[in-house]
């Protein structure tokens, strides 16, 4: 009995002991296991950074492919700005465009319809907090220097295009404000630099028209005279509009003079210039024309600036009389633009450019020979998610068209 005594309290003691000491081994294993945790979750933390540095990588590569492919094969960018909101827009209103922050070509739209988000893929999206200054920029990629040298010395034509519904954001983002200068000052003060730096080699002339297209009328805006304008064809296939005005220039302010007679001209034949602009498109354009002071060669580029109306549905703005008159032709010329891309698109042999003034007027700088940059505005908030969704529609359809390649011109 002794000993078994003896080996139970041998026993109870180490009991006692494992007893004391299991606090202490159950911390260790504890900090063990969690510094094995710890380690395990680092490890997949630096996987997904891995991950997400990788993504970010391929969507960079992605981009510069498709840059390159753009570039080899066609001609036509579409970038996408979202407009702040503003006071129209009510009291705290419901927002329905969002952005992806890891890629900058995405935007999306909650369609209340569907009842999800659905995404559009341009090659630029600008979100509603962007600035002049970042949006300016993008008319770099049509104002290059080797573009600029097409401009003076090939015949080629590059177009800026501002699209969207009434109220967007186009003239903001394409004339801004004296302050806060948009695309088409930034573009013509490129030209004009261009003009400059060759002024030694080439003898250039600048000169400017401004037409207005209402209710499939052609206007010209550089003179009070009334008279009816039209669009016909030179011998050579181009294009030209009979009896227009074509004002010589020597610098930007030249041509913002112009435009500003151009305005007050417009303004004057209607009772509401905004209500009015908004339902007509204006196209500026502006032609160069060189001469090389040693080989005499000559040549002819053109720049021109489209504001379009404003896209609208019928249906929701409940128009009638006049403005249905207007809106009819506005989304006729608009849908006739969109054929005209689409039948580009589709390489077809018959390119319906006769369907509308607009894309009669716009026909050489729709075609080969040309580089042409389209801004699609777009509201921010809810109430207007219908016609987002429409314009960005047609920017993705815009967006796959190829123009082609330019081929160098000289006379
Ligand atoms: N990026 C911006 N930042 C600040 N204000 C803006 C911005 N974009 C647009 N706005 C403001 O929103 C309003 C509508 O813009 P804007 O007149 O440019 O639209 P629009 O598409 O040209 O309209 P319309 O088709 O009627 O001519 C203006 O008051 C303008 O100042």
């Amino acid at each position: 009995i002794a000993s078994v005594l003896h080996k139970l309290s041998h026993e109870n003691t180490q009991l006692h002991r494992e007893v004391e000491n299991f606090p202490v081994l159950l911390k260790e294993a504890i900090k063990r296991t969690g510094k094995q945790i710890t380690e395990a979750l680092s490890e997949v933390n630096e996987n997904s950074k891995d991950l997400i540095r990788r993504y970010r990588k391929e969507m960079k590569l992605r981009k510069k492919y498709h840059n390159e492919l753009v570039e080899l094969k066609g001609n036509i960018r579409v970038f996408v700005r979202a407009r702040p909101k503003i006071s129209e827009d009510g009291l705290n209103p419901k927002m329905s465009v969002s952005y992806d922050v890891n890629d900058d070509s995405l935007i999306y739209v909650s369609n209340q319809q569907r009842g999800r988000n659905q995404s559009f893929d341009l090659d630029r999206v600008f979100s509603d907090t962007s600035s002049q200054q970042e949006v300016g920029g993008l008319s770099g990629w049509l104002i290059q220097p080797e573009y600029l040298f097409y401009l003076g010395q090939f015949c080629f034509i590059l177009s800026i295009f501002a699209y969207g519904q009434t109220g967007s954001g186009k003239t903001y983002t394409m004339e801004g404000t004296q302050e806060e200068p948009g695309i088409n000052q930034r573009a013509l003060s490129d030209l004009f630099k261009m003009v400059e730096e060759r002024s030694l080699d080439w003898d250039y002339s600048v000169s400017v028209s401004l037409v207005e297209i209402y209710n499939e009328t052609l206007k010209d805006l550089l003179t009070t005279k009334h008279e009816k304008l039209e669009i016909k064809m030179n011998a050579d296939g181009t294009l030209f509009v009979q009896r227009l005005t074509i004002l010589p220039v020597k610098d930007l302010n030249d041509v913002n003079r112009a435009f500003e007679f151009g305005r007050s001209n417009r303004a004057t034949a209607s009772t509401n210039m905004n209500e009015h602009s908004s339902r007509s498109h204006a196209v500026l354009m502006v032609t160069v024309a060189g001469t090389n002071k040693t080989t005499g060669v000559q040549t002819m580029g053109k720049l021109n600036l489209i504001d379009l109306a404003g896209s609208e549905r019928v249906s929701k703005s409940g128009a009638s009389g006049d403005r249905l008159k207007e809106a009819q032709n506005i989304n006729r010329s608009l849908s006739a633009l969109g054929d005209v891309i689409h039948s580009l698109r589709n390489k077809q042999s018959h390119v319906p450019f006769r369907n509308s003034k607009l894309t009669y007027l716009l026909q050489d700088s729709l075609s080969k020979d040309s580089k042409t940059l389209m801004v699609v505005q777009v509201s921010p908030v809810e109430k207007n998610s219908s016609e987002t969704i429409c314009s960005l529609t047609f920017a993705q359809r815009v967006r796959l068209v190829e123009l082609g390649q330019a081929t160098k011109k000289t006379k």
